[in-house]
């Protein structure tokens, strides 16, 4: 459903004599299924948000190609733009109207007759339970229900992908529930849904398949499930204050059976190892040995932000 190679984009910005040149999007391959939930994560500034404009024509790529929905965005992006819809980060409702005066009016921009819009709006603010609310001001609309205005209005026109950048930040965790209950239901009704978000639980139990983008490029692609198996082994997390955090560090990692290491910001450590059954008694050992006070043990299954630290070195949480 879209299928993009090499796809690049710069920008260059002027401060005062000098010219930067950022290199927003430095060539990325994506594949992404008919009927399926793609999430696209990464820290920020990773070029999610540039990618997405590209691949939503808003933006025109320096380089690379890119087909969606069957169209070829270089060279017909009125008709990519035909059939996908797309939410942006900051909303697009307008304060004074109504839900329903905002779904019939984008519907008349996409050209559809007074009366099938009008039709549309009532089918739209009943699937996103909008009904009750549909004829007050927008302005008095919570974030949540704002958000789902905004998804309703992005696919109005019945399009075959949606693009929906970041759809729950800002949302409180019940909303956000509910937002992943709309998007699951998009993709029940046959839609491609296609989300940038910085949640790793979200890209986890919502996505079908993702990629994760860092400094431009794509450094992992995969379900949650598998990119996590790609993580042989397992993750020991250790509860330490900050100062023994420093000098556990420097005494584990020179033990060979752990494989990679690293130090949490609020103190503590997270161990890699091949199996965390036989590694945790030499870990207490060696911590007990030096008198260092340890707080807690746990033993868990890497997650996807231990994909992005075996990937980039740095993890995603503190990025
Ligand atoms: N119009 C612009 N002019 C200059 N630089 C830009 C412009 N837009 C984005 N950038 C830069 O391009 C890089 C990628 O930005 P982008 O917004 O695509 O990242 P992102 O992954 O969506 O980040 P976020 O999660 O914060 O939304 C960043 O370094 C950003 O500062």
């Amino acid at each position: 459903m879209i299928e993009t190679r090499g796809l690049r984009k710069s920008y260059r910005s002027r401060a005062g004599r000098e010219t930067k040149t950022v290199d927003a999007v430095r060539g990325v391959d994506l594949d992404v299924a008919a009927g399926e939930i793609f999430g696209f994560l990464g820290p920020n500034g990773a070029g999610k948000t540039t990618t997405l404009r590209m691949l939503a024509t808003l933006i025109e790529p320096d380089g690379g190609q890119a087909t969606i929905a069957g169209a070829d965005l270089r060279t017909d992006p009125g008709e990519v733009r035909r059939r996908i819809g797309y939410v942006a980060q900051g909303g697009s409702t307008w304060d004074e109207s109504t839900a329903r005066e905002e779904l019939v009016l984008q519907a008349r921009l996409y050209g559809i007759s007074k009366a099938e819009a009008q039709r549309r709006a009532v089918r739209a603010l009943e699937a996103f339970q909008l009904t009750e609310f549909a004829d007050r001001k927008c302005k008095t609309y919570s974030g949540g229900q704002r958000r789902r205005v905004e998804i309703a209005l992005g696919i109005i026109h019945e399009p075959k992908i949606v693009f929906l950048d970041e759809p729950t930040t800002g949302l409180d965790p019940q909303s956000r529930a509910y937002m992943w209950d709309e998007i699951r239901r998009l993709r029940s009704d046959g839609m491609t849904v296609f989300i940038t978000t910085h949640y790793l639980d979200e890209a986890d139990a919502l996505c079908d398949r993702i990629a994760i983008m860092d400094h431009g490029e794509v450094v992992a692609e995969g379900t949650p499930a598998g990119l996590k198996r790609e993580i042989s082994g397992d993750v020991v997390q250790l509860g330490l204050s900050i100062n023994a955090t420093a000098e556990a560090e420097k005494l584990l990692a020179v033990e060979e059976y752990v494989s990679r290491l690293e130090a949490l910001e609020e103190g503590g450590l997270r161990l890699f190892v091949d199996d965390g059954a036989t590694a945790i008694p030499r870990i207490l050992r060696r911590v007990d040995g030096a008198g260092l006070d340890l707080k807690s043990i746990e033993l868990h299954r890497p997650s996807l932000d231990d994909v992005f630290l075996t990937k980039t070195g740095r993890s995603l949480r503190e990025s």
